[in-house]
């Protein structure tokens, strides 16, 4: 049924990047019919639980949305299939990490635990920008249960309907400055990449670098997203 590109995607060739660096691009993993589809939503009253006015939480500029449940039949399914890759990722880095949590096969069994846990709200958003606002570098962290890796999906064209507003990322190894990274996402694209924190390689084992994530300044234009969080929040 669904018109996501997920089972198709070179899942090692993912991984692999995901290891290496922290992120990977999932190119074309929404078409550009379902991104505006999807984009079109953001005006729709029924999806959504709450709506948030970044600036009046020093989050950035700008506005998102957390849909409801039942998420909508794209969403749910691009949450669930993309969990079921990433979930051997996110197991392996938890044993480097020397942490004993690990996440079960299959996403609604993992969701059953947030929700025990009290994390019963859904997280999946929509965000929306307009010229001028961006997105601070933040990590999202909705509880004590966190599947440590994320992805979002640019639904707009950029160079096309937006100008500006791009996808960052900053890693901060213990002891050093913080690098920059900025990914170069088509509409459609997804990039996955760690919650927080991943396993590093160093020469006494593994340990662990932080990562936050933010948008840049839209200069003109809009640009929507959607962003995919895996565990509930409370
Ligand atoms: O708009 C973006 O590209 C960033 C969205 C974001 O922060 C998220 O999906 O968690
Ligand atoms: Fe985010």
């Amino acid at each position: 049924m669904t018109a996501m590109r997920v089972t198709d995607q070179d899942w090692p060739a993912i991984t692999e990047r995901l290891d290496s660096t922290g992120w990977a691009l999932i190119r074309g993993l929404v078409p550009g019919q379902a991104s505006d589809d999807i984009a079109a939503g953001y005006d729709r009253e029924d999806l959504f639980r709450n709506r948030i006015v970044m600036r009046r939480h020093g989050f950035g500029s700008g506005e998102y949305k957390y849909f409801c449940y039942p998420l909508p039949a794209m969403v749910q399914s691009l949450r669930s299939e993309l969990y079921r890759h990433l979930q051997p990722v996110a197991n392996a880095w938890n044993a480097r990490l020397k942490s004993p949590v690990r996440y079960p096969p299959n996403h609604e069994d993992f969701l059953a635990r947030c929700h025990a846990a009290g994390q019963t709200r859904p997280t999946p958003l929509l965000l929306r920008y307009g010229p001028g606002d961006y997105n601070c570098l933040h990590q999202d962290l909705y509880g004590e249960n966190v599947f440590p890796i994320q992805v979002a999906i640019l639904l707009s064209d950029p160079g096309k309907e937006f100008e500006g507003g791009e996808f960052v990322l900053t890693e901060q190894r213990p002891r050093a400055q913080s690098r920059a990274i900025v990914a170069p996402l088509a509409k459609g694209d997804g990039i996955a990449f760690a919650v927080s924190h991943r396993p590093v390689r160093g020469t006494r084992g593994d340990y662990r670098v932080n990562l936050r994530h933010g948008v840049s300044e839209v200069r003109t234009g809009r640009r929507h997203t959607l962003g995919v969080i895996f565990h509930d929040g409370a």
